[in-house]
């Protein structure tokens, strides 16, 4: 490095940013025009010329969100620069000064956002990034700080042929390692497989996993291996490691990403907008903003108040008890619950429920009536201003008294899902189709929601049942129900349609209304104001 003139090209070098492998960065100033960049220098004779492979990358990725500028670039003596966008910290930088043992979740959900996006983009290209990893995720500078940049393109690969335009074969012969050793998927990194995008997918859903992971992926926890024993081993553990182990105790999108991702076929093109809208969902549902700005250092995490008493809507698994048992006592005529049986496991089902939150920092949405007067633009801290206006969008559902009422709430619930910029049902969302579910079924008893919160253990059962479906199931549903709608004649028609319509929505990935849905909202809101 010592070697390293004071100038190359047209750059005056500086500070070293850092130092990598095949050569180092500095921050230099342009001598004519005084930009400051970071110039990526390397001597032209590296065993590892990745500065000329990055040079061929760097046009088609320019003009991207999060893809740093190529200023200049060439070849002075002995050194091969690039002169690039000045960037600031890196990922694995951010997180090691942080000295805690994990990132914390709202920060992860904006990184995945991101991450997920900048491979959308760069795949948009026809390029694979294939050395996904903590430093090669940089932040921006201001007025950029909230963005995060991809860099290290010297690994990177076309996957679409420019001059045939098709996809790469596979191939079974067994390939030579590149990538990382933390984070390159098992089929590239321990089967030799050709990389396509499901890889690059893959290495960023091993990368957010270790970063909710106290002390990391465990097999980082030994360092970089010294021998090819040991990267054997490392190997190893990583094909063994199963993605529920990985994933323990984790929100369930991290693994359900890891599975995606590793079901993806070698040519398949992964369903990238899908993934951004699940970490979004899952970061307003946690109580962050839903924007995936990187915020750092993160706020703190939101808390409940503490101090207010709080009443949950939900009633307790004994006022549970005596409803159900009330409800099968009662003579109905038609049936508006089940049998015996099924309320005996309602009540077994609360119970175990109740016992299993009494561990965990309960989610309480406050929509008492104490705070009906305050302006709609003062959320609570612990909810988002979305969340707030549906959680009392969904108190004044319940205690609606006629359809027209409930028609004029359904068109002020499409008008803030459709101010929002994400149209995700939230849990908030999910409680408002339950109270009118409750409302068009039969206001006057208790009835199961049609989603609870989402699961955060590991209860299989559960997860079973939820189970997604393709995009293509909850289009079909919903394009139907969008017809169907118009010829409902009561209350209990409608009904049944905002149940299959709040189902088929929560068994969808991204848990966006459509197109088709908010049609079908819009016919529900006409339906109630004519039907008496
Ligand atoms: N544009 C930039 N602005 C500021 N810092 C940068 C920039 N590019 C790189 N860095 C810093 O330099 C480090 C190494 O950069 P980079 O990964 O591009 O180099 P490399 O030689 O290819 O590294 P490696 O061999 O580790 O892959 C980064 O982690 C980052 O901290």
């Amino acid at each position: 490095m010592s070697d390293i003139p004071r100038r190359i090209g047209n750059y005056y070098l500086s500070d070293n940013l850092g130092s990598g492998y095949s050569g180092s960065i500095f921050r230099a100033t342009q001598v004519h025009t005084g930009q400051v960049v970071a110039l990526k220098v390397q001597h032209v004779n590296h065993e590892c010329p990745t500065n000329r492979y990055e040079r061929g990358f760097y046009p088609s990725l320019q003009g991207g969100e999060g893809m740093p500028t190529l200023w200049g670039s060439g070849v002075e003596g002995a050194w091969d620069y690039l002169a690039i966008d000045l960037l600031g910290a890196s990922l694995d930088n951010l997180y090691r000064k942080s000295g805690k043992e994990t990132m914390d979740l709202s920060t992860v959900c904006a990184i995945a956002m991101q991450l997920i996006a900048r491979l959308e983009f760069m795949h948009s290209r026809g390029i694979l990034h294939r050395d996904i990893q903590l430093g090669n995720c940089v932040v921006g500078l201001p007025p950029n700080e909230k963005t995060i940049y991809m860099i290290d393109f010297g690994f990177s690969k076309r996957y679409i042929d420019p001059y045939t335009h098709t996809h790469i074969p596979d191939s079974k012969a067994k390939r030579d390692f590149i990538g990382n050793y933390w984070f390159s998927s098992v089929g590239v990194h321990y089967r030799g497989k050709v990389p396509s995008r499901r890889d690059d997918l893959e290495a960023a859903a091993l990368m957010l996993i270790h970063l909710l992971t106290p002390r990391g992926l465990p097999w980082t926890r030994n360092g970089v291996p010294k021998s090819d024993e040991a990267h054997d081993r490392l190997k190893k553990a990583k094909r063994n490691a199963r993605p529920e182990d990985l994933c323990r105790g984790l929100p369930p999108e991290f693994e359900e990403f890891l599975r995606y991702c590793r079901r993806l076929q070698f040519q398949e093109c992964p369903d990238y907008d899908h993934w951004i809208e699940e970490f979004r969902a899952l970061a307003a549902e946690s109580g962050f903003p839903e924007s995936d700005d990187f915020v750092w250092p993160p706020v703190p995490t939101p808390q409940p108040h503490s101090k207010t008493p709080r009443r949950s809507l939900a009633p307790g698994p004994e006022e549970m008890e005596r409803i159900l048992n009330d409800l099968t006592n009662l003579d109905l005529g038609d049936p508006v619950l089940a049998d015996r049986k099924t309320v005996d496991e309602a009540v077994r089902k609360a119970k175990a429920a109740a016992k299993d939150d009494s561990t965990k920092t309960p989610e309480v949405i406050d929509i008492t009536g104490d705070s009906d007067d305050e302006p709609d633009t003062i959320p609570p801290p612990h909810l988002t201003p979305k969340a707030y206006k549906l959680a009392k969008l969904t108190k004044r559902a319940s205690e609606a008294t006629d359809n027209p009422q409930l028609s004029e709430l359904v068109l002020e619930f499409i008008e803030i899902l459709r101010s929002n910029s994400s149209r995700t049902l939230t849990k908030e969302g999910f409680a408002f189709i339950d109270a009118l579910y409750k409302q068009l079924a039969d206001p006057s008893v208790f009835i199961m929601p049609l989603r609870t919160s989402r699961q955060r253990s590991s209860d299989k059962s559960l997860q079973q049942q939820q189970e997604k479906e393709p995009t293509h199931v909850k289009l079909g549903v919903v394009a139907r129900l969008r017809t169907e709608v118009l010829d409902a004649r009561s209350n209990k028609a409608l009904a049944r349609m905002v149940e299959e319509f709040g189902q088929v929505t929560n068994k969808s990935s991204g848990r966006t209304v459509t197109k088709d849905g908010f049609s079908f909202l819009e016919g529900v809101a006409q339906q109630l104001k004519v039907i008496v």
